[in-house]
């Protein structure tokens, strides 16, 4: 379960994100959307502890700042961050130790296979190209085996392949119980995935669906909706 509640951050005197509050329930996919300057970067810096805010964040009911939260959540940023120096399997084992995960070596080699990065195992961080960067990004959070997972943009610079792969992934996930919030623009990308959904603009949640409630009717036609734009 992640849980926002009164969330707030200015920047000098502009309100980025106002007093929002919203949760994702155990074990489903969230979809966070939004115009750009909304606040959704703002919203997903907060929850992965980047930035500091008003309100209460937590994971798993336990605030998401505190050690035992840390080691139960996941963080895929929209642009990924790797060490020059370290393979790709080294940042995974980077990854196993710091969060003393007990995901086992054939686990990784499954992860690798599945986003067709086993033969790329010993190259070095700045030797990736940005999607195979990406991929690493997805394979460092999935060996933390977290019980909540945030992505911000994670399609983005994914080939076919991989966006099915990660569609794939994420269906499992939510299936093992684990909570996934995602921040898009790509609304078709995430169609197929979602469990509830919350649409911001000018720092306010505006409206939110669950699968159900929709009744059907797609993504975007929610979005526009509630954001009073034009579908095209
Ligand atoms: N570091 C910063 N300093 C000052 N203002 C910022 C900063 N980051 C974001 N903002 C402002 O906060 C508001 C929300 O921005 P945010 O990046 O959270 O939006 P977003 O919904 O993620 O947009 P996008 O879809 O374009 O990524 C905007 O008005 C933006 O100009």
């Amino acid at each position: 379960m992640l849980e926002i509640q009164g969330l707030s951050k200015t920047y000098g005197n502009n309100v980025a994100v106002d007093n929002v509050s919203f949760s994702v329930p155990d074990g489903q996919v969230g979809i966070l959307l939004g115009p750009n300057g909304a606040g959704k970067s703002t919203i997903i810096k907060s929850i992965a502890g980047l930035l500091r805010y008003k309100g209460a964040i937590r994971i798993q009911g336990l605030p998401a700042r505190s050690m035992d939260a840390k080691k139960v959540f996941a963080y895929v940023p929209e642009i990924p961050n790797m060490f020059d120096a370290l393979t790709v399997r080294e940042h995974i084992e980077y990854i196993r130790m710091a969060y003393s995960s007990d995901i086992t070596d054939e686990e990784v080699d499954e992860i690798l296979r599945e986003f067709e990065m086993e033969d790329k195992q010993e190259k070095l961080g700045n030797e990736l190209s940005k999607g195979m960067m990406q991929k690493v990004s997805i394979c460092c959070a999935l060996a933390v085996k977290p019980r909540v997972i945030l992505l911000d943009e994670p399609m983005v610079g994914l080939d076919p392949a991989a966006i099915k792969k990660l569609k794939e992934i994420v269906l499992d996930l939510r299936n093992k119980g684990v909570t996934v919030l995602i921040s898009t623009h790509m609304l078709e990308m995430v169609e197929e995935l979602w469990d509830i959904m919350f649409v911001m603009e000018k720092g306010h949640i505006v409206g939110s669906y669950t699968k159900k409630d929709a009744e059907g009717r797609d993504l975007d036609e929610l979005f526009f909706a509630m954001t009073g734009g034009e579908k095209e």
